[in-house]
């Protein structure tokens, strides 16, 4: 797939004259050799949660750390909530959960709030972002001391002081476990209700089709495709075919041809076919072939997020 698939305008709980919370225009960033983003254009809402999707080296973080103004753009332009990006980030607006650093091991949990606090003029109660963020019983513990999942909430509880507009997370909830997760999500989802726009890298379709109302899937620095969970899964929603056939050499190339399929395996006398009309497959097989042991399974999610940002994606 080269071309952005636009699949929804993901503006459910947006007002028309409701400001743009991030809007990339042409977006592209180098590192030397490396085009870590080649031309992204995008607009979230306010009160969305996003999910950025994408495999390994996709773009994602390096697309983050352009809407909080860590780096600037080669060429195009990033403005949060109307603002240039810094100028949201020094008001307050935005504010980030990265996956690691950040953290000082010898203090406690509620000193590091404390002291994030201190940094800002004007910032929540630091209670009620440690219960937020479901660490008040955390409170007096070294930070050395805390697990992964816990050290993460605690940057999560950071990342509430100044009660942001925009709160983008990378990873965030990587070494949180199930009960973790189900109350960040939780807590997330209230405040998107409330209007805060929440933006998340991941390389997971499932946590982004189970928690984002959009997902913006990136592939070698381009936008592949943008829509809900439901959308992004369709557009892969292939299946595959699976049969013994006696000579399937001679039978690949037609096999190749009928409408629908993507690909065609041929293993010894076994054949798998990848298409998005198994029907059309397991028929030619049946009346043209003399293929047996028809299988037809459908592709899973994990399945459907690699055929749509995999080396083969077309
Ligand atoms: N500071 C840098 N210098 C050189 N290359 C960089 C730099 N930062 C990122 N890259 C390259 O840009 C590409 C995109 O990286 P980025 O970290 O944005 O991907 P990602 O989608 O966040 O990946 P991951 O899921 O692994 O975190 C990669 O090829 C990466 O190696």
């Amino acid at each position: 797939m080269t071309t952005t698939q636009t699949l929804s305008d993901g503006a459910a709980a947006t007002s028309p004259d409701a400001v743009t919370a991030v809007c990339l225009r042409g977006v592209t960033k180098r590192f030397g050799d490396v085009e870590a983003v080649a031309g992204i254009d995008l607009d979230l809402h306010q009160g969305e949660i996003v999910a950025v999707l994408g495999p390994n080296g996709a773009g994602k973080t390096t697309t983050i750390d352009m809407v909080l103004g860590l780096s600037r753009p080669t060429t195009g332009s990033v403005e949060v909530l109307g603002l240039e990006p810094r100028a949201a980030v020094a008001r307050g607006l935005v504010a980030a959960v990265m996956q690691s650093g950040g953290l000082v091991k010898d203090m406690t949990v509620r000193e590091t709030v404390a002291y994030t606090a201190s940094l800002f003029a004007d910032t929540r109660p630091v209670d009620d972002v440690l219960a937020d963020a479901g660490i008040s019983e955390l409170a007096g513990r070294k930070v050395g001391a805390c697990s992964g999942g816990e050290q993460q909430r605690l940057r999560f509880a950071m990342a509430l002081l100044p009660d942001p507009a925009l709160l983008l997370l990378d990873e965030p909830t990587t070494g949180m476990d199930v009960e973790g997760r189900r109350r960040f999500w939780a807590t997330l989802r209230a405040d998107a209700a409330r209007g805060r726009t929440v933006v998340f890298a991941t390389h997971y379709l499932e946590e982004a089709d189970q928690y984002a109302d959009r997902i913006v899937l990136v592939r070698k620095g381009r936008v592949v495709a943008d829509g809900t969970g439901a959308e992004i899964k369709a557009l892969a929603s292939g299946r595959t075919v699976r049969a013994t056939l006696p000579g399937a050499g001679d039978h690949a190339a037609a096999i190749g041809a009928l409408p629908g399929v993507e690909g065609v395996d041929v293993r010894g006398e076994t054949v798998v076919v990848h298409t998005k009309d198994s029907d059309a497959v397991a028929r030619h097989l049946l009346d043209h072939t003399p293929a047996h042991d028809l299988e037809i399974t459908a592709q899973g999610l994990e399945e459907a997020f690699l055929s749509l940002t995999g080396e083969d994606a077309r």
